[in-house]
């Protein structure tokens, strides 16, 4: 039984490095908005997009321009796209239901699921503009029923990206801003004299975007901490060099700091898939990205038997987890930390992001420990109430309760039971001491 690394990223000690840059200048940068509102805004928006617009938010006018620049191939793409999401998305939120039950007699307990009254979705769009992202938080969060949806995505080259306008007014986002980065998510989250303040912000973005959304929760709720890109390959010999290579070069190129992992049980499909890489990163147009993900975040890691696979596999919990084994629904069964699944060779992660209809906003930096991706559920609250509705059911909860409440030493808290048992029981409690 062993574990062996054929190929590691950074050290651990410089990847936290990077986080700690990132926590400082995020911090300073929300201060400033919160102070300056407006002025800041407009300030880091001309220093890191050159971009100062007489207003961020687009009129209807703005809107319906863009639009006018996709073509019908495109529209119609995004149409198809977004058929897919609203259907899985509707097919989720039909899971949760309202409940009302009556545990005891007269003891009737429930819950009703809320939408969040406003929320601002994030679209990243620095290195490519992420049309898909609008669907993924603006059209489920439509599907959840939020009343408010503000959406922002940075300018790419100076003005709106017209694709990203038409899928979030298309996904029936009620504000458009063109605001990218800190300053977006900061503007929605502490408000500014233009930009009114949101409930929660969701979607994903770069380390800056999830750094800053993560600071951010407690004035805001946030979806999840869905920061750069990370992928996982887990395969035996199944499948080729070729396929692994491609499934984490595809992913690697988002940006550089985009960890892909391929996790195997053969040194065989290990050494050609090194090869592989190689070998494509000379022909691969984003290799400029690709390669110095792969060089500081890509790792080769052996392993003997499939339960080792696994167990790396769940410790890592990456955001995307592509299975390529003899037994997929074994790994389907056992993984338990991670953002999403990608079952056999004929499906791929590129397909979640894009198209295929599960949502591509997913936890990254192992918060899969803790949390699923972005889905209809996240945009509602599960919200209890209760009644009673006889006297004896009043009675005998206000005496246990009473009881109860006396011995934690909460002499207020005993009387408010006190009172339902004298009035509903017909008891004359003396203090304190309700009987049953
Ligand atoms: N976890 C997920 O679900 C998920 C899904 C899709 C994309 N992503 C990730 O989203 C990220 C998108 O990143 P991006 O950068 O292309 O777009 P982005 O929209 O997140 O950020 C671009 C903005 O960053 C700001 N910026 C530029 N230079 C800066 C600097 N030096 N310091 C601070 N801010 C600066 C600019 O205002 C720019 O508009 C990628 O890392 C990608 O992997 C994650
Ligand atoms: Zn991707």
């Amino acid at each position: 039984m062993s574990i062996t690394h054929l190929k590691r990223g950074k050290p651990e000690a410089d990847r936290a490095e990077d986080d700690a840059k990132v926590r400082g200048v995020v911090e300073a940068t929300l201060r400033d908005i919160e102070t300056r509102g407006d002025a800041a805004v407009r300030a880091l928006s001309a220093k890191f997009d050159k971009y100062q617009p007489a207003s961020f938010l687009l009129t209807a006018s703005e809107i319906e321009a863009a639009m006018q620049k996709v073509s019908a191939r495109e529209m119609d793409d995004i149409r198809f796209a977004q058929k897919q999401i609203r259907s899985f998305a509707e097919a989720q939120r039909a899971s949760m239901t309202d409940i009302e039950v009556e545990t005891m007699p007269g003891v009737i307990l429930g819950h009703r699921n809320i939408p969040v009254q406003s929320v601002g979705c994030y679209v990243p769009g620095g290195k490519f503009p992420m049309v898909a992202s609008a669907h993924m938080s603006v059209l489920t969060a439509t599907v959840a029923g939020v009343p408010r949806i503000a959406a922002s995505a940075p300018p790419v080259k100076g003005a709106p990206h017209p694709a990203i306008v038409a899928a979030m007014h298309l996904g029936g986002a009620h504000e458009i801003y063109v605001l990218g980065g800190m300053q977006a998510v900061g503007a929605m989250a502490l408000g500014t004299e233009t930009i009114r303040p949101v409930d929660m912000l969701v979607g994903p973005g770069n380390a800056f975007v999830a750094e800053a959304k993560r600071q951010l929760y407690g004035r805001v709720g946030i979806d999840l901490f869905a920061g750069p890109t990370e992928t996982m390959v887990i395969a035996d010999e199944t499948v080729d060099a070729e396929m692994c290579a491609t499934d984490l070069l595809g992913q690697a190129e988002h940006g550089y700091n985009s960890p892909a992992v391929l996790v195997t049980n053969s040194r065989k499909l290990a050494e050609a898939t090194l090869a592989e890489v190689d070998r494509l990163l000379k022909i691969l147009p984003t290799a400029e990205t690709a390669g110095v993900s792969w060089r500081d975040y890509g790792e080769v890691i052996l392993c003997d038997t499939y339960d080792e696979m696994l167990g790396v596999a769940n410790d890592i919990a990456s955001e995307h987890v592509q299975v390529m084994t003899d037994r997929d629904d074994w790994f389907l069964e056992h993984m338990h930390s991670y953002g999403a699944l990608f079952l056999g060779p004929r499906t791929n992660v590129a397909n979640g992001d894009k198209v295929i209809g599960t949502n591509h906003t997913l936890p990254t930096k192992k918060a899969g420990r803790y949390t699923g991706g972005l889905w209809v559920g996240k945009f509602l609250k599960t919200h209890s109430y209760q009644k009673i509705t006889t006297d004896e059911a009043a009675a005998l909860i206000g005496a246990y309760g009473s009881r109860l409440c006396l011995l934690e030493g909460f002499v207020g808290h005993a009387e408010q039971c006190n009172l339902r048992v004298r009035r509903y029981g017909g008891r004359n409690v003396e203090y304190g001491t309700a009987a049953e």
